[in-house]
């Protein structure tokens, strides 16, 4: 599997406020740019800490990318992926209407109720990993349904143990004119932090957009 992580992230790192309200950092060409992104991938994936925070659809909104998705003999909208050990996504959040299909990859542990009213909701639920979702054995499991290229949006706490995990292949990140600050505002990479054997970056795009910049590496 080929995972790309995008975010868009202020001149001082963060993704979001302290406040955890969303905010358009990217402007018109890098959403487009996002969702040709999204239409070039199997799936979308997010934490359930952005799915409470933004409630996203994460489907593609432009009429000729699905076309051209359905010419290739695809679904017309990617797949969405949420990683969600307890599984705390609302059953009328977005991500579950009937655009596009949905995995929920929640913990072992977690109560059948919830799964299957999520179940009912429509997702299709993967139980992995004990007091987290497992994201290696997760990964793979969806790759055995068929997702080979996968973008991941966020948030902080999701991109960094992907990281950690050693699961990102790419990563582009669109760097907005605005300083939202605040030590407890989100940023790329949360979690705990590396403190050695820090994930090597080689750059390979760099373009003006926006009033700001794209970022494009790839992971050593
Ligand atoms: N500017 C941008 O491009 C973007 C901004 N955002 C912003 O980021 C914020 C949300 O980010 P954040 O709070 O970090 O939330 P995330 O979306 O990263 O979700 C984090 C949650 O995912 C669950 N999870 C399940 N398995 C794992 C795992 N193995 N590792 C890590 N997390 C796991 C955890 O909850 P549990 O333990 O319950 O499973 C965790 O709390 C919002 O403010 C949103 O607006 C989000 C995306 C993009
Ligand atoms: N690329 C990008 N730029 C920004 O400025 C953003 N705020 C985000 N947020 C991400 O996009 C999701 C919303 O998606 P929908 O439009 O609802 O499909 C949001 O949840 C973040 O993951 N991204």
């Amino acid at each position: 599997m080929h995972v790309v992580v995008n975010a868009a992230m202020s001149a001082d790192g963060k993704l979001s406020t302290r406040e955890r309200e969303p905010i358009a950092i990217s402007g018109g060409t890098d959403f487009d740019r996002v969702d040709g992104l999204r239409a070039d991938s199997d799936a979308v994936m997010v934490g359930v800490g952005t799915v409470l925070a933004d409630d996203p659809s994460l489907t593609v909104d432009d009429p000729d990318r699905i076309a051209a998705r359905r010419g290739r003999g695809k679904s017309p909208q990617p797949a969405r992926v949420v990683a969600d050990s307890r599984a705390r996504t609302p059953p009328d959040a977005r991500v579950l209407d009937d655009e596009a299909e949905t995995y929920l990859l929640v913990g072992e542990r977690t109560a059948s109720e919830k799964v299957e009213r999520l179940d009912r909701a429509g997702a299709t639920v993967i139980a992995t990993g004990q007091a987290r979702v497992d994201l290696p054995a997760g990964l793979d499991a969806l790759e055995s349904r068929g997702i080979d290229r996968l973008m991941v949006e966020g948030g902080g706490e999701l991109i960094f143990s992907l990281f950690d995990a050693g699961l990102v292949d790419e990563l582009s990140v669109f760097v907005g004119p605005m300083v939202i600050g605040g030590r407890d505002a989100p940023t790329l990479a949360d979690g705990d932090g590396f403190l050695e054997e820090f994930p090597d970056l080689e750059l390979i795009g760099v373009e003006r957009m926006d009033g700001g910049v794209l970022l494009q590496w790839d992971v050593a």
